[in-house]
This record gives structure tokens, C-alpha cells and sequence, in this order.
């Protein structure tokens, strides 16, 4: 009986496979084409008629097709180490290993769960509605009302978390199916897969030991001084840190509160925005400035396509539009967008160099196939914009370009400069490692649906010494408040970035000869900066990423000391800042909560939930 389970043996016939792949490439470009424009139709346009135009053209039944036939290869003896390597990505189909019911159900929980998250929006008693961008970002940001933060951050979470909750617990099934029938374990296990590295989880673990103290140094201080102005009814000098305060919805990033943690107020200002303001700067200003920036250093200027059909800023005429900040490759070597409702901001011009890099990276590989069309590792896109932005945000450049009048070269100007790029930059990394910590969690079943956001507080305890300014319970999904949990994106890529950059900045400003401290680095018009990055670029994803590592650093690893070397003159200064103040360094007083009787702005704006069981 088993003899009739003759295994077709398989081919191995290394030119087949070429002509294969060739005919692949060339239908993909044409396939993927037409998804990202009618992909981008519905991103700029969400309405009925997109969003089925979107659906109907998934790519599915082309990876189904050309990754089942992927599959009929063993590639064990070919020679073209491209062709392993374009077999082995293609053989894994993702999504498209679902049946037809299951596909179109994950299709549809994808759109909603999106466009749930894209048109939610805040409304206060008298009928004013606000949606996230700009306005909630920019109460967030700028202000310093106790309860008037409470209202943006618990009205955010009402509208765009809690609606989101059953959708995400069917998508994780479904996300887990997928992946288990591409062999992976769960669907967190594919997502690690995408970095080739055995070690991944271990040397995340360990970068993160060796930068927790830098980051609890500064949240001891960033408490301090949210406790001089919030005082002690809100502040717990040996306690987390209520998530609202910190001038960024998910309390993400922390320059939005600069003005209550500058070091030295009589020394170098550093924010550029009310120059921006004053000179009446615009969306499109700012990525010209930044596409100046890029060329500068002999890389690629964008297409006249890109400047014509990006959509740059939120549109006026009514159209609902997914707001979150994106680039856009549309595969066929000559259109590339970024849609931003870009606000006029240093935080949005710094987004904006985020965004350009990842268009510079698809200008760079545009030429190769579609399969190596993708970063080294996805930590490498998320950096390279932001490597640019660490020359344009120095005191120095920002002058040079009229956005600063008065640079001092002396130590109070330094301290205030790496002060506001530590609210960023270290800030940042509990979050950007948190993020995908519960998500592995959720996808291998240690968190449980009924979970999900007792955990998520759990982590934001855990990691960035935050707790909830009101009480959370299961019937709120704080984590579908933040996008790229709705839009199925993994995060951990940007703690990889944030720590990758500033080993490419630390190479790029060797390369630039580049003489004194990291900080005070600028790249700009440095040809031999900007061919080290280029080279790595053009490689896309057809190496693996230590080989792209190595070209850059001289190393294959990923390394904490450069980033620790940039912060070094403010690490030693909050060092002796904190023991100043006699400031414990985390967040003993862990079960410590803020004081939650609503008072009156809140009794009148929180709406009474019927309390019904799950
Ligand atoms: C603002 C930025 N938007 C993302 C990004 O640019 O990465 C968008 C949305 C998700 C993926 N994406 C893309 O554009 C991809 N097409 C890029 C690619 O091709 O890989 C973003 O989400 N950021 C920036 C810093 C931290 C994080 C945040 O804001 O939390
Ligand atoms: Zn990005």
C-alpha cells in the first residue's frame, strides 16, 4: 500500500529553476503593482468601493501558485546561491497557505481592524469631535493639563483600543494558522524567522540589559521633573510614571515634554519648530530639506513621480485617510510615495527622514528582483532615515539651515542637545522592545485572550516604569491603540533600528572623517558616508544582514557601545544629577496608583459604560 505513496522526487534541475524564478519575477512586479495601487487607492480614500477593489486584488493565489511550485525544488546542490536563497523565501507562502473561507476572513479582519483604528476619533459633551491626527497628538504633545491629558488618553483608548478587541483575538487564530502550515511554530516564530538568527531573542535580551540603566536613569530624572510640575498627588518619586504625562500618546517618545526636563533653560535651545512656524515652512519644504540632505551625500534623488503623487499632507476635503505616516514601493522601478498628514514640526520633520529613507532604500534595490526588494533585516529600513536625521538634528546643522539662531559650543549646550535626543532615542527602546514581547506572548498562547491587557500593563510596568493614570481592566485593549498592532506590522524592527543606527552613525562619521564627540557629528555633502550606506542598500535583502553589517561596521553583530558612546557626556551627568536629588533608579513602589477620582473635567467628558461580563 505504501509503495503507492511514491514521492515525486524533486527537481533539481538548477536552469528550470532560473527560468522559473525569471518568470516569477516578472509576473509578481505586474501582481504586487496592482495591489499597491488599489492598496493606496484605500489608504487615501477609505470607502466601500476601494476597500472591495483592495480586496479583490490579494495577492494570494499568486503566492499560493508560485510557492507551491517553489516547493517541487530541491535546491541542496544548485551553485547560484541567489536562487537558494529566492527559493527558500518564496517557499514560504504565509497567508496564502490558508483555505479560501479562512483567507478572506483574515482578509476582512485586516481591512476593519485598520480602518476601525484610522477613522476612530475623540468627542467631547458639546459635539466636537477630534481624531487623532493632529489634533489628539498634538494635545498630547503640548499639553500640560493633568485632566485635559486624561481625556485625550483614556477618549484615544475608548474609541480605537476597546472596539478592536474581539477582531484581534480571531486574527491571532488565524495569523497562528498561516503559520503553522508554513511550518513555523506560531506566528510570532515567522516573524523572528525574518532575521536569520538563531540567537535573535538572546541578543535582544542582552542589548537590552546592557542599556536598562541608561534608560533608568533617565526615567528617574523625567520623573523628577514631572513631579516638580504634576506635584506629589501625581507623582511617586519611588513609583511608575503615569503613561499620560509623558507628551507622546503611547508615551513612545518623550521630546514632546523637553520643556520640563531641559537641563540648563538659559543655554542652547534645540527645538526647531517655532522657527519652522516663523518661516512659514510646509510639508513639502521639509521633505525637499530632506531630499537635499540625501543627495548631499551622492545618494539618489526622488523621481519626479514621487513628488507628484505622494500624498504629503492630510487632505482637506473630507476624505477619511489612514493618517499613520507611511512609504510606499509600487514595484515597478519607477513609482515610489509617502503618504503623511505631515505636520509642521520638528518631530514630523524627523519622521519625514524616517520615511525618505525607506524610499532611498527601495530607489537603491529597485533593479533587483522583487524577492530581494526588502532590507537586509527589517531593523535595516527602519534606520537609515533615521541615521541622516541624527546629523540633521544636531545644533550645528540645524543652524546651517536657519532653524536655530544662537549654537553655543559648550558643555550646557551639549547636555541640553543629548537631553532631547535621550527623550527620543532611549526613551524609546522599552517600548520598541515591549511591543513584540507581548505580541510573541499572544501569538505562543503564554498570554491568553482574556489577558491581553492585564499583560500589556504588565510589560509597560515591567519595562518603561509606566502604570495606567486610570483603572484598566479586560474590557479596554490598550495595545490596539497603537497602529501597527491593528495593521498586523511587527515592532521589534525598530528597537533593531535604534540600535543599529548609531553603529551606522558611528561608521558613517569615521567615513567622514568626522573629528571630536559622536554628538556633535554631521554627515552632510560626505561622499564617502553616503557610497557605505548606498552599497549597503543596493545589496536589498540578497545577503544576509551581518554581511551587510560587516560592510558598513566592520563587524557582523549588533553592538550597544556606540549608542552608549553618543550619550556618554549626558549618562555621566544624569549619574550625578540623580544621586543629587537622591533619586532611586526604577520603580520600587511598583503597586503605587495615581490618584483616580475623576475630578470635574473628567466627570464631565467620561462617558458611563453599561459594566457588562465577558
Ligand atoms: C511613522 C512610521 N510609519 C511606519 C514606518 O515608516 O516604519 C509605516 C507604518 C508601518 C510600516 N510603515 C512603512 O512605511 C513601511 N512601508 C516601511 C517599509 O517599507 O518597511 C512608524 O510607525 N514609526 C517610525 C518610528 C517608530 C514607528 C512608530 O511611529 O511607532
Ligand atoms: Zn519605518
Amino acid at each position: 500500500f505504501l509503495s503507492l505513496f511514491v514521492y515525486p522526487d524533486k527537481n533539481t534541475d538548477e536552469l528550470e529553476a532560473k527560468k522559473f524564478l525569471d518568470d516569477y519575477n516578472s509576473t509578481a512586479e505586474v501582481m504586487w503593482n496592482a495591489y499597491t495601487e488599489a492598496s493606496w487607492m484605500y489608504n487615501t480614500d477609505i470607502n466601500k468601493a476601494n476597500k472591495q477593489l483592495e480586496k479583490n486584488l490579494q495577492l494570494s493565489a499568486h503566492t499560493l501558485r508560485y510557492g507551491q511550485q517553489a516547493r517541487q525544488y530541491d535546491t541542496t546542490d544548485f551553485q547560484d546561491s541567489s536562487v537558494k536563497r529566492i527559493m527558500k523565501k518564496l517557499s514560504d507562502i504565509e497567508r496564502a497557505a490558508l483555505s479560501t473561507a479562512q483567507l478572506e476572513e483574515y482578509n476582512t479582519l485586516l481591512s476593519n481592524m485598520e480602518t476601525k483604528y484610522s477613522v476612530a476619533e475623540v468627542c467631547r459633551d458639546n459635539g466636537a469631535c477630534h481624531p487623532l491626527d493632529p489634533d489628539l497628538q498634538k494635545i498630547m504633545a503640548e499639553s500640560r493639563d493633568y485632566d485635559e491629558l486624561l481625556f485625550a488618553w483614556k477618549g484615544w483608548r475608548d474609541a480605537a483600543g476597546k472596539v478592536l478587541r474581539q477582531d484581534y483575538k480571531r486574527y491571532v487564530e488565524l495569523a497562528n494558522t498561516a503559520a503553522k502550515l508554513n511550518g513555523h511554530s506560531d506566528n510570532g516564530a515567522f516573524w523572528r524567522s525574518l532575521y536569520e538568527t538563531p540567537t535573535f531573542e538572546e541578543d535582544l535580551e542582552a542589548l537590552w540589559k546592557e542599556l536598562e540603566p541608561l534608560y533608568q536613569n533617565v526615567h528617574a530624572y523625567v520623573r523628577r521633573a514631572l513631579y516638580k510640575k504634576y506635584g506629589s498627588e501625581h507623582i511617586n518619586l519611588k513609583g511608575p510614571i503615569p503613561a499620560h504625562l509623558l507628551g507622546n500618546m503611547w508615551a513612545q517618545t518623550w521630546s514632546g515634554i523637553m520643556d520640563l526636563a531641559m537641563p540648563y533653560p538659559d543655554a542652547t535651545q534645540v527645538d526647531a519648530t517655532p522657527a519652522m512656524v516663523s518661516q512659514g515652512w510646509n510639508a513639502s519644504r521639509m521633505f525637499q530639506e530632506s531630499d537635499k540632505f540625501f543627495t548631499s551625500l551622492g545618494l539618489l534623488p526622488m523621481p519626479q513621480e514621487f513628488w507628484d503623487k505622494s500624498m504629503l499632507e492630510k487632505p482637506s476635503d473630507g476624505r477619511q485617510v489612514v493618517c499613520h505616516a507611511s512609504a510606499w514601493d509600487f514595484y515597478n522601478r519607477k513609482d515610489f510615495r509617502i503618504k503623511q498628514c505631515t505636520v509642521v514640526t520638528m518631530d514630523d520633520l524627523i519622521t519625514a527622514h524616517h520615511e525618505m529613507g525607506h524610499v532611498q532604500y527601495f530607489l537603491q534595490y529597485k533593479d533587483r528582483p522583487v524577492s530581494f526588494r526588502d532590507g537586509a533585516n527589517p531593523g535595516f529600513h527602519e534606520a537609515i532615515g533615521d541615521v541622516l536625521a541624527l546629523s540633521v538634528s544636531t545644533p550645528k546643522h540645524l543652524q546651517s539651515i536657519g532653524l536655530l539662531d544662537k549654537v553655543e559650543n559648550n558643555y550646557e549646550s551639549d547636555i541640553n542637545f543629548l537631553m532631547s535626543m535621550a527623550l527620543d532615542k532611549i526613551a524609546f527602546l522599552p517600548f520598541g522592545y515591549l511591543m513584540d514581547q507581548w505580541r510573541w506572548k499572544v501569538f505562543d498562547g503564554r498570554i491568553p485572550s482574556t489577558e491581553y491587557n492585564k499583560e500589556w500593563w504588565n510589560l509597560r510596568m515591567k519595562y518603561q516604569g509606566l502604570c495606567p493614570p486610570v483603572t484598566r481592566t479586560e474590557e479596554d485593549f490598550d495595545a490596539g491603540a497603537k497602529f501597527h498592532i491593528p495593521a498586523n506590522v511587527p515592532y521589534v524592527r525598530y528597537f533593531v533600528s535604534f540600535i543599529i543606527q548609531f553603529q551606522f552613525h558611528k561608521a558613517l562619521c569615521d567615513a567622514a572623517k568626522h573629528t571630536g564627540p559622536l554628538h556633535t557629528c554631521d554627515i552632510y555633502k560626505s561622499q564617502e558616508a553616503g557610497k557605505r550606506l548606498g552599497d549597503v542598500m543596493k545589496l536589498g535583502f540578497s545577503k544576509p544582514w551581518p554581511e551587510a553589517m560587516t560592510m558598513i561596521t566592520g563587524q557582523p553583530k549588533m553592538k550597544a557601545q556606540p549608542l552608549m558612546d553618543y550619550f556618554q557626556p549626558l549618562i555621566q551627568w544624569l549619574e550625578k544629577e540623580n544621586n543629587k536629588n537622591n533619586d532611586v533608579r526604577g520603580w520600587p513602589d511598583y503597586d503605587w496608583k495615581p490618584s483616580s477620582t475623576p475630578n470635574t473635567f473628567l466627570r464631565q467628558h467620561t462617558l458611563r459604560l453599561p459594566q457588562k461580563h465577558e
